[in-house]
Formats: structure tokens, C-alpha cells, sequence
């Protein structure tokens, strides 16, 4: 049952693919983009990076600050685990963070793998940037926020 759970999560993910394309957002930079019109709580795409343990993640993050690329393809997981986008990472890696998101990620571990998906919260009309919140931690150092939503907080962290 899994892995037709699995096959058909990843069949549905390579039809949805042709269907985003990244281009310049009005958020930040590029950002991902819906060709077609998305249905509420249908699944957009994955979250495609290395799975790397915590000590690794601290390591591969002073790098990165190091060569100026940020931490921001470092998707962090509750137990302290990250998705490392940074090298190898799908188009996922893209989207912007957004205070009135249309999406959501949910974390679900695949024969003890951890992958990370992300789902419409609402329907998405074609043309409509992908976004979710990034839940940043709180930091002192503060990344303002251009989502431009009603109720943006300010910062992404
Ligand atoms: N609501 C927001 N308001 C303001 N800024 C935002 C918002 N939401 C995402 N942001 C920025 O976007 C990064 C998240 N990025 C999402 C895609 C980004 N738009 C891109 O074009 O690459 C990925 C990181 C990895 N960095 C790429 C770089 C490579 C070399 C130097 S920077 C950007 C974040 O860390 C932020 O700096």
C-alpha cells in the first residue's frame, strides 16, 4: 500500500511539474509560479534535497554563510534534521515565504526516509505565486518581509 501510495504521489508530482515554472516574483527575486489552477489540498511538489543529521546542518550552514549563499535552501525539521536544497534541490527551493501562504508543508517519513511535501491550503489560480510560511525561529537579525499580505508580520524571522 505505501509504495502505491508512493508511485502515485510521484506520478501526480511529474504531471504538476510541467505546470510550475519559476520566473521573477513580486515578493523576491524568482519565485514559483502556477500555470493551471490548483486545488485545495492537492499536492504541489516536493521539497527535494539531502536529508543531512543536525551537526552536519550547523557545518554546511557556516559554509554557505561563508561563500554568501545564506542558509535559505536549508529546510529545517523538528527533530533538528534539514533538507539541504542547496546542491542538489528541486524547483521546490524557489518558492517564496509568505504570511498569508497558499500552501503548507507536512513532513512524512517514506520507509523511514523523511520527505518533505508541500500542499495547496486553498485553491490556487493559474498565475498565482506558490508560497508557504517558512516558520524562520525568532532572530535578532531580522529578514523583512515583502508578501505584502494583510497580515504580514514584518520579518520572515
Ligand atoms: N516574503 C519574503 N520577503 C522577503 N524576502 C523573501 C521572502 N520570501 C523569500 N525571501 C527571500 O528568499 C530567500 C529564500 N529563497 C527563495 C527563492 C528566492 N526568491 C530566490 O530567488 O532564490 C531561496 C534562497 C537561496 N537564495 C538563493 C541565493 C543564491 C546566492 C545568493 S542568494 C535565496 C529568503 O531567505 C529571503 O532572502
Amino acid at each position: 500500500a505505501a509504495e502505491g501510495a508512493e508511485l502515485l504521489k510521484a506520478t501526480q508530482l511529474k504531471a504538476r511539474k510541467k505546470h510550475l515554472r519559476f520566473q521573477r516574483s513580486k515578493i523576491h527575486d524568482w519565485g514559483l509560479v502556477a500555470q493551471e489552477p490548483i486545488e485545495s489540498e492537492d499536492l504541489v511538489v516536493e521539497y527535494v534535497g539531502e536529508l543531512i543529521r543536525p551537526q552536519i546542518s550547523d557545518i554546511r550552514e557556516r559554509l554557505y554563510e561563508k561563500m554568501g549563499i545564506g542558509s535559505s535552501y536549508l529546510f529545517r525539521l523538528d527533530d533538528g534534521y534539514v533538507v539541504d536544497a542547496t546542491k542538489r534541490g528541486g524547483i521546490a527551493r524557489f518558492i517564496n515565504h509568505s504570511c498569508e501562504p497558499n500552501c503548507y508543508t507536512k513532513v512524512i517519513s517514506v520507509e523511514g526516509q523523511k520527505k518533505i511535501f508541500i500542499y495547496a491550503k486553498r485553491h490556487i489560480a493559474a498565475g498565482e505565486e506558490i508560497t508557504y510560511n517558512y516558520k524562520f525561529p525568532l532572530e535578532d537579525k531580522k529578514i523583512p518581509c515583502n508578501c505584502s499580505s494583510r497580515k504580514c508580520r514584518g520579518s520572515l524571522n
